[in-house]
């Protein structure tokens, strides 16, 4: 298993001008064309949206050559053409007998989305949107080139086409595996345009699979003991709210923690009795327990004044620590926090949705998923932390280098499953992995169980976050079994 690399457009551009362009827009004419006849043989009546740039480029050498091979091609053309290698594109097809249309076609067996690419830099025009909704109306496969129009290349934010499949060329972007990337994009291929690798710069980010490398620490040694492996303690568990700590401990417990000792609020509990093997004390007291090598706060907290003593005793303690939920609330409530939390010795996480990201950099949601990227990053910088900015196509981050999350699905929306997270990364921390290893292989175990699951269970719905930390157990360990 392989990181894919993924590079921001003006990293594209750096390739781009460096493989000679109009030849380029030849080659994406030509690979596009190859991949719907393969695909989509039958399809005799194809509709082509090509807009005023260099996608509307490769969307008219794709309707050109698709004419040659026989197809009934209907080209819209969105606004007259503007960049060079477009407008000699835009000559072929009309040389080639080929005509324009400003209307979008009733009847297609297959739409090829060619309006923008990755030079769209602002919010689609009325007129943009209306001839996107026609495009969406077709009720055929749509074919996006490039990527799907609407969606920004670099951070998936947009209201977009919601493509079929998408024909990526040179590289992946980041904007196609997070946000609304994630919904927009359909099948994703790589069409490379036979671009040497020696025209790649060094990725600017990474979409993150586990590798191999990573986690190999994690091996076992037969002289090994429960101490060897760390003591989890989790604090949490206000009334009403004990489930949330019970689901990280028991996270903490089967993805390999030595030990995990919980910390509630609420009395309610003694044992779990499900779980027998975790400890459960009141809050304050497993806060002082000697044996803790990593510390998780926020799952089930509340924002009581309870909570917030006891997450300002965790910011002072010298054990590496990881800050969920409620956690994270007074966290962003509380300046004083904001500091003591940049003068820790030891390793922080911050562990966001994006509604508690937005309030940790005192901005709004939509902000946050506008750049989540810049978020992340900006989080890691200010809180001095590894960041996981969860969501559709997680982000991890120390501040410096990122990479998205690259499994999982919806099947994740579901109560407990940030719990769940929560526990897993603790419990790779407590085995030895550093901070960032640990947020991207907890991360990506996390969504390769939600995937495993729905494949075995034919579909999305119903995984809970119980269910979800026995298959991410199974994909720890079928994934140690490569590094064997
Ligand atoms: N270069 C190469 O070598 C190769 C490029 N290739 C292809 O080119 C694509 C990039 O092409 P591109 O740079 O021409 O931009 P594209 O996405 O077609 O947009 C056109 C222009 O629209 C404008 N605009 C932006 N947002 C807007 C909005 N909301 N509403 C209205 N207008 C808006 C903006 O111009 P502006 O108005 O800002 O001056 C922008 O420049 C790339 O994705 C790939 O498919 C391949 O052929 C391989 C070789
Ligand atoms: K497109």
């Amino acid at each position: 298993m392989k990181n894919a690399p993924l590079f921001f457009s003006h990293t594209l551009r750096q390739i781009e001008t460096a493989a000679a362009s109009l030849s380029l827009m030849q080659r994406a004419g030509k690979t596009s064309t190859q991949w719907v006849l393969k695909h989509y043989p039958n399809a005799q009546n194809i509709y082509v949206l090509a807009g005023s740039g260099n996608n509307g480029g490769d969307a008219l050498l794709t309707a050109k050559q698709l004419r040659h091979a026989g197809k009934n091609v209907f080209l819209r053309l969105s606004a007259p053409v503007t960049q060079p290698d477009a407008q000699q594109a835009l000559s072929e097809w009309l040389a080639c007998g080929g005509q324009i249309q400003n209307h979008t076609t009733l009847h297609a067996d297959l739409a090829i989305d060619g309006l923008y690419g990755i030079g769209l830099n602002r919010v689609l025009s009325a007129t943009d949107s209306q001839i996107i909704q026609e495009l969406q109306a077709l009720a055929c496969p749509i074919i996006a080139l490039d990527i799907p129009s609407g969606l920004m290349a670099d951070n998936g934010a947009g209201n977009a086409v919601q493509a079929t499949h998408t024909l990526s060329f040179i590289a992946h972007k980041p904007g196609q595996f997070t946000g609304q990337g994630c919904n927009a994009c359909g099948d994703i291929h790589l069409l490379n345009l036979q671009i040497s690798q020696s025209f790649y710069p060094e990725p600017d980010g990474y979409l993150q699979t586990i590798a191999p490398s990573a986690i190999a620490n994690l091996l076992r040694k037969a002289d090994s003991h429960k101490g060897s492996y760390g003591t989890v303690g989790i604090i949490g568990g206000a009334t009403a709210m004990v489930g949330a700590t019970l689901l990280a401990g028991r996270a903490a417990l089967k993805l390999g923690a030595g030990r995990v000792v919980l910390g509630l609020l609420d009395k309610i509990l003694s044992v779990d009795p499900t779980q027998p093997e975790l400890m459960l004390h009141p809050a304050a007291a497993a806060l002082q327990h000697p044996a803790l090598t990593m510390l998780v706060i926020g799952p089930g907290l509340g924002t009581s004044q309870e909570a917030m003593a006891l997450v300002q005793q965790s910011i002072a303690s010298p054990l590496p620590l990881l800050l969920d939920a409620d956690a994270l609330n007074l966290l962003a409530s509380t300046s004083q926090l904001a500091v003591a939390i940049t003068q820790r010795s030891a390793a922080t996480i911050l562990t966001p949705h994006p509604a508690e990201a937005a309030r940790l950099l005192q901005t709004s949601t939509a902000a946050v998923q506008a750049n989540r990227i810049a978020a992340a990053k900006t989080i890691a910088e200010r809180y001095h932390a590894t960041v996981l900015l969860k969501g559709a196509g997680s982000i991890c981050t120390d501040g410096q280098s990122w990479s998205i999350n690259g499994s999982g699905n919806a099947a994740l929306a579901s109560a407990g499953q940030g719990d769940v997270l929560s526990g897993i990364i603790a419990a790779l921390i407590a085995q030895g992995l550093a901070p960032l290893a640990a947020v991207r292989s907890g991360c990506w175990l996390h969504g390769r169980a939600a995937e495993d699951w729905c494949r075995e269970n034919l579909g999305g719905i119903g995984l809970s976050a119980s269910e979800t930390i026995i298959y991410a157990r199974a994909a720890l360990n079928h994934a140690l079994a490569t590094c064997e």
